[in-house]
């Protein structure tokens, strides 16, 4: 790598006045502000695989559920986890270096600082959502990855998921824990072999999956090869990613979670299922309308994930396995109800700061730790001695022998790096299929409190500080007591306040009994703000 090539390569790329910030799900803005960003994340991942010996770092250049002018780019640790957060800040500043001198100068600072051996050839791959604004990122990118000598892999339109399973089946390759067939076949095979032995003579009818005309529309139709037909019947709607404007338009996960109501191009049948996958589909939420009254039930992050850790508290039990720990790993957004219950069922809670990389991390204490935000987000993870334990483990009896098998299956299904809306539709669906549940069985373990989330635009979001998992406010002084004095004046009500880490606005949660009262609350919460 020589100052000049790399120089020359980023003179391409000129910053504009802006100031960038690596947030909660890396670089998110307008388009058109990327490509200086989306080069220096290159060389940043160039720096951080040589840094980790050599081991295959991921470049995801999306912006998840975000409107269609918009872009990202996020980096993908070796064993497919988000990047460690203190590099977060190493990608804020060379984002943020002025000219082509001072992004050499910050590169070769980092190599001092954490003494990276030029001997070590970096490895990086890459993949974009279905964006307009994509291909031109994904060239920034790899401008850089060439002007500092990266062996590189595109895997072109991908889910943001896929991407993860793909870097860490790279980096354990003929390992004794190898994670899978590092190509997208290799994804699809895995997933579907172990739904398709799951749903042995089972049949889940048919779900029908809007896929907010993203990049899940395509994956999920590959996938759906791949599945027994007699097994399931996936319908797959909101799939045109040749409209760019239509992505994320009236349609997907945020949509549907934040509005509570069917996207407009969905008419419901009663009892039938339905699903929507964000931009990027890593999230998933499912939903119904009733057969009284087609009233509108959503089942969310915090339902799945109540259903699955049941679910694998069933088998666990059922296995003879014993001595093996299961919980729940929410945020302050989950459903008062969804906790009270997993709490009656004897299973411990954890609430995080938002942001998944938090959620897997507290989840990484358990046998199997099941971590979902109630946006839809999650997976499960089982640490490796749970595994050991359940591939190892000698049945009793024919019933023990079942519930290993689909233990393990279980384990093959679940894509471990990260939250998989792919993958977590299909856990859902052998769930269901093997509970014969219809959709307002599952929805009838709890009731959710009626809930509200708005947004506040305030003068400095940084004015807001927090603790308590986000549950409560420090800053600015007084604003806390104002907000409990309200909450005291309904009925089991909670509310709280904490700054966005994505966007540049002030959230407002309330929940109460009623949907007048939380309605009501969140809106007083919300004047307490101006
Ligand atoms: C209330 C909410 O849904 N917040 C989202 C949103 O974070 P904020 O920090 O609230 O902007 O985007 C994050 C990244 O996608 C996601 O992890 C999180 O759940
Ligand atoms: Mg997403």
């Amino acid at each position: 790598m020589s100052q000049e090539a790399v120089i020359a390569a980023s003179k391409a790329y000129p910053k504009p006045a802006q100031t960038f910030q690596y947030g909660t799900a890396g670089f998110r803005m307008k388009a058109d502000l990327l490509p200086s960003v989306v080069f220096r994340v290159g060389l940043l991942a160039a720096l951080r695989s040589r840094y980790k010996n050599g081991q295959v770092i991921g470049v995801m250049i999306t912006a998840s559920h975000n409107p269609p002018a918009d872009n990202g780019v996020k980096l993908i640790d070796p064993m497919g986890e988000m990047l460690e957060s203190s590099w977060e800040a190493y990608g804020t500043a060379l984002a943020n270096a002025e000219d082509d001198q001072a992004v050499y100068d910050y590169y070769t600072h980092l190599e001092q600082k954490f003494n990276i051996k030029s001997s070590v050839t970096p490895q990086v791959i890459y993949g974009s959502d279905t964006r307009e604004s994509s291909p031109a990122l994904v060239q920034a990118l790899k401008d850089a990855l060439d002007a500092v000598g990266v062996k590189s892999q595109a895997f072109g339109a991908v889910t943001t998921p896929q991407l993860h399973y793909l870097v860490r089946c790279l980096n354990t390759e003929g390992t004794d824990h190898a994670y899978g067939k590092p190509t997208l076949e290799g994804y699809y095979s895995k997933l579907s072999t172990a739904f398709n032995h799951l749903m042995t003579n089972r049949s889940n009818g048919s779900v029908t999956v809007d896929c907010a005309n993203g990049v899940g529309g395509p994956a999920l139709r590959e996938l759906q090869k791949h599945l027994n037909p007699d097994s399931i019947t996936i319908i797959v709607t909101n799939d045109d990613t040749e409209t760019f404007s239509k992505l994320n338009s009236q349609s997907g996960a945020d949509y549907v979670k934040t509005n509570q109501r069917l996207p407009p191009s969905v008419t419901a049948q009663p009892l039938a299922r339905y699903a929507s996958l964000d931009g990027d589909a890593d999230r998933i939420v499912y939903y119904y309308v009733d057969a009284k009254t087609s009233t509108f039930h959503l089942l969310d992050g915090d339902k799945i994930a109540t259903l699955a850790a049941s679910f694998i508290g069933d088998l666990v039990h059922h296995s003879g396995i014993t001595d093996f720990s299961i919980g729940v790993v929410q945020t302050a957004y989950a459903n008062g109800s969804s906790t009270a219950y997993i709490e009656k069922q004897g299973l411990p809670t954890v609430c995080t700061p938002t942001g998944v990389k938090h959620l897997h991390h507290a989840a990484l204490a358990y046998d199997c730790g099941v971590y979902f935000e109630a946006n839809g987000h999650g997976t499960v993870l089982f640490s490796p001695s749970a595994l050991q334990r359940i591939f190892t483990h000698e049945p009793e009896s024919p019933a023990q022998a079942t519930a290993i098998t689909h233990l393990k299956n279980i384990t093959e299904l679940i894509n471990q790096t990260v939250g998989d809306a792919l993958s977590d539709l299909l856990l859902v669906e052998v769930i269901l299929a093997h509970k014969a549940w219809t959709p307002d069985l599952w929805d009838a373990c709890y009731t959710d409190l009626p809930n509200r989330l708005e947004k506040a635009e305030v003068v400095d979001r940084n004015a807001f500080k927090t603790t308590d998992a986000e549950r409560k406010l420090t800053h600015p002084a007084g604003l806390q007591d104002q907000i409990d004095a309200l909450v005291g004046k309904y009925d089991q009500a909670r509310s709280f306040v904490r700054p966005s880490g994505t966007e540049n606005v002030v959230r407002v949660y309330a929940e109460a009994a009623t949907r007048t009262q939380a309605d009501e609350l969140a809106q007083k919460v919300k004047a307490l703000l101006r």
